[in-house]
């Protein structure tokens, strides 16, 4: 039988011990993942860990959630009398802790609830009958408990825990840290004193919950820094006192590390009960794994102009929502519009959500994303309430192959963008960055059909609908430079290599149309069923410009022949060739 086996048939229990003066910790422990841990466990179990400060007030901090409602409880009971209880401390509130909450509060009838005003709202409204118990906290209030153990708060929201509250008892000089510093592991050691061993655990636990919002992270490593903490008491794992300093430079160096990565996806949701909130971490840890940064954004909390910013700066996007009464909640349709006017259409998205029973959020998303022309870098991801471990494992995997297809795009793009520093001529280069779609313009002479690649191309006027060409003379230019002369114009797919067929240096024989499915338009010529659209043209006027033709025509009819996908284009390190 294997060490591994032997713990994992231990029960679950409380382990209780004095950490430092006047203060116990009470490690509710399991030597098996946790149900709610489906995200982030690596299958050593985990503690979740409360303190009981005893001066001449007397406060808890962080009770766990209702899988040790009744064995902690228990335990509490023999170090305190509840009806004594003046203050319960809460880092951040979520459902699974209610129930705890719910059986702590109606017997410590005393006691008053502290927490940041998000978590006061949630709790108000969750227990209406406590309204006047419930006490919201800024960064900075402090508590004075007696005997020296004045604790002080500091508000550190994040996209996961915008209700993030840690706490500083200065005659300690402990830091409840609640989901900083912590690590998913289940020992008797109390604190970290082999702290080496405990690497993999911490930076594991970092890059589940936290490397997402590394951002945020920094602002409250930034926040707490001010205190001269000598102990980190977090809410799972060992209790910090021997790395306090490395581990704090090992989240540092960790936050730098994501910022770093050469691409970024932003990745905007918004979660009511926690469920979408799931999905977006299991497709984070994906991308994560793949050497993306991933900047959250929980838009219930971000303003606009935050939303803008990171949505401008990203490589990609994915947005995600719940389903609430048939709607997207209010903030998604604020952020799928900032989104909608401000990420250029190069950039690969990506939609999710969990739903109850017909999703019409998740709907929503795909289809503006897709009527706007978005390339999506997964197949849409629709979870019926919470995730299952399996489901988890595809959104992961969706978030990995996420990764990669923005990999594939960003090197397509950047390859065609390389300009060395030797080319000599500035604004051939400059005018270069000039680009097109790129296009075939099929002429027909009697019988003969002929096509040409072109990116020099644009709309010219809304009405009639009207397009600009500029053509060379060896281009065909003659089928095309009288009035009433008429072409198709096939604007071709981003990822199709039609262009092969028609580039000048072509080894693919004399007819391009022998290789390629084609119809023959109303106008007489060929229609690429392998374009994105075409457009049949019919040419009004002509200028003979320098060494081109410059042609108008106007578009007679056209047709989108696939809906997803994006026009192939064409960038050009120099404008003085193609
Ligand atoms: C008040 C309420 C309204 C809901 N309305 C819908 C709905 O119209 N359609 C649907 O598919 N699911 C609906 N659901 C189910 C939620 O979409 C589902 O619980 C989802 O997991 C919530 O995601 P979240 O945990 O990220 O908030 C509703 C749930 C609640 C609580």
């Amino acid at each position: 039988m294997s060490a591994n086996t032997l713990i994992t048939s231990r029960p679950r229990d409380v382990q209780v011990a004095e950490i430092a003066k006047d203060t116990l910790v009470l490690r509710s422990r399991t030597w098996e993942r946790l149900k709610f841990e489906v995200e982030y466990s690596r299958q050593r179990g985990t503690t979740a860990n409360s303190y009981l400060i005893q001066a001449d007030k007397k406060a808890l901090i962080d009770p766990p959630g209702e899988s040790f409602t009744e064995i902690y409880l228990q335990e509490l009971a023999q170090y305190l009398d509840f009806a004594t209880l003046d203050y319960i401390v809460l880092g951040h509130v979520n459902p699974n802790r209610r129930a705890t909450l719910q059986v702590l509060f109606s017997q410590a009838n005393q006691a008053t609830l502290i927490c940041s005003r998000p978590a006061a709202n949630a709790l108000k409204t969750a227990f209406p009958e406590w309204e006047s118990r419930i006490q919201a906290v800024r960064s900075e209030d402090t508590l004075d408990l007696g005997q020296g153990h004045n604790l002080t708060f500091i508000t550190v929201p994040t996209p996961r825990w915008a209700d993030g509250l840690c706490t500083y008892d200065s005659a300690t000089k402990i830091l409840y840290t609640d989901k900083f510093f912590g690590a998913h592991i289940c020992e008797d050691t109390l604190f970290d004193e082999d702290w080496k061993r405990l690497d993999a655990e911490r930076h594991y636990y970092f890059d589940c919950l936290h490397a997402p919002q590394a951002k945020q992270v920094e602002v409250a490593l930034e926040k707490l820094s001010i205190f001269p903490a000598k102990c980190y008491a977090p809410a799972h794992g060992p209790v910090v006192r021997y790395s306090l300093s490395r581990f704090t430079f090992d989240y540092r160096q960790w936050c730098q590390k994501q910022k770093l990565q050469e691409l970024s996806v932003a990745l905007l949701y918004a979660s009511a009960y926690g469920n979408t909130a799931i999905v977006a971490n299991a497709i984070a840890q994906g991308l994560i794994e793949n050497g993306v940064n991933v900047e959250s954004i929980n838009c219930e909390l971000a303003e606009p102009a935050e939303i803008t910013r990171v949505v401008e700066a990203c490589d990609g996007f994915i947005i995600g929502s719940p389903t609430l009464g048939g709607h997207a909640p209010t903030q998604i349709q604020t952020a799928l519009g900032i989104v909608l006017a401000t990420a250029a259409k190069t950039k690969l998205a990506g939609v999710f959500g969990s739903f109850g029973w017909s999703g019409e959020a998740i709907d929503l998303l795909e289809s503006k994303l897709k009527d706007a022309n978005y390339l999506l870098g997964f197949e849409t991801i629709r979870v019926r309430f919470t995730p299952t471990d399996e489901i988890f494992q595809q959104c992961k995997e969706a978030g990995a192959s996420f990764a990669q297809n923005l990999k594939k795009t960003k090197k397509l793009r950047t390859a065609r963008q390389v300009v060395t520093e030797t080319q000599v001529d500035r604004t051939e280069q400059a005018v270069g960055r000039i680009i097109g779609s790129l296009c075939v313009l099929t002429t027909r002479d009697g019988e003969s059909h002929k096509g040409v690649l072109t990116s020099w191309v644009s709309q010219a006027t809304f009405n009639p609908p009207g397009i600009m060409v500029a053509i060379a003379e060896e281009q065909n230019a003659d089928l095309m430079c009288h009035p009433g002369d008429k072409f198709v114009l096939n604007i071709l797919k981003e990822g199709r290599n039609v262009r092969r067929y028609f580039s000048r240096n072509s080894v693919l024989g004399n007819n391009p149309f022998v290789n390629l499915s084609t119809q023959t338009a109303d106008n007489g010529c060929l229609i690429l069923t392998e374009a994105l659209s075409y457009l049949e043209c019919t040419v009004q006027n002509q200028i003979k410009c320098g060494d081109r033709w410059l042609i108008y025509a106007v578009v007679d009819k056209g047709q989108v022949l696939e809906t997803d996908g994006l026009t192939a284009l064409e960038y050009r390190k120099s404008g003085s060739y193609y």
